[in-house]
């Protein structure tokens, strides 16, 4: 990731370079900054849900699909991407309330077999390796990036794909590397140049998808599945 450029790391942190000889014009600052980022995701939020409102319903009837039949959500990402990786599977888990669980788990979770795969084979590999282990045709592979790029990502959609997992992406920026393969059968992008916007972005989207894969459940379950009309 590059090094921001001073006036960006300013506007993001006001307070941090505040030189404390007008406090109300930092506070103004600083609330000034906070109405310009909460405004920044509610459109963001906003038009990714217009883009791709359709799609979403789409992926979210293959996702019941799959689970009907047993299928089961493999979930990855690097760094945040990681953390929301596992709390995507935490969502279809463990969810709170009365909703019901799903079989799903993070590639991440275990550390000792992502420091081995990392550290006896290389980096690259450590979400197909585990795809390759545990994936079966019917279960479904989700892959969280800000950038698009990462390597080991792309490994894994290919793995993924090639043993007939449903794939789905979820990507920042203009998609990378990511919307440029033919692995992932549902890519949502949100075209942002904002790491932190791009994060909270995808944290709705993948609670959307999460929300409409229940809802298609019961309807499949119970044999009456249909081919969405939208
Ligand atoms: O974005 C942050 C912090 O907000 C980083 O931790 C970030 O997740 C890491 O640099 C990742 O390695 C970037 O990978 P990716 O999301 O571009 O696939």
């Amino acid at each position: 990731m590059s090094a921001m450029a001073g006036e960006e790391m300013e506007s993001l942190y006001p307070l941090r370079y505040a030189d404390g000889t007008d406090l109300d014009a930092v506070l103004a600052e600083v609330r000034q900054s906070t109405v310009r980022k909460a405004n920044e995701i509610a459109d963001l939020r906003r038009g990714v849900l217009e883009r791709d409102g359709v799609q979403l319903t789409s992926c979210a009837w293959d996702m019941a699909v799959r689970f009907a039949r047993g299928g089961r959500l493999l979930a990855f990402g690097n760094g945040v991407s990681s953390t929301d990786a596992q709390d995507l599977a935490g969502l279809f888990l463990s969810p709170a309330g009365d909703a019901r669980p799903l079989p799903a788990f993070g590639l991440t979770n275990d550390i000792a077999v992502v420091t081995a795969l990392s550290d006896d084979i290389g980096f690259d590999v450590v979400f197909a390796r585990q795809i390759g282990a545990f994936g079966r045709a019917g279960d479904i592979a989700v892959g969280l990036s800000t950038s698009g790029n990462s390597p080991n990502l792309l490994r894994a959609f290919d793995e993924a794909a090639r043993r007939g997992l449903l794939t789905v992406g979820i990507a920042g920026y203009d998609g990378g590397r990511m919307a440029e393969v033919d692995s992932i059968d549902y890519l949502f992008v949100v075209p942002s140049a904002s790491v932190h916007r791009v994060q909270e972005a995808q944290t709705t989207l993948y609670h959307a998808l999460w929300e409409l894969t229940l809802a298609e459940l019961p309807a499949h379950e119970a044999g009456q599945s249909h081919v969405p009309t939208h």
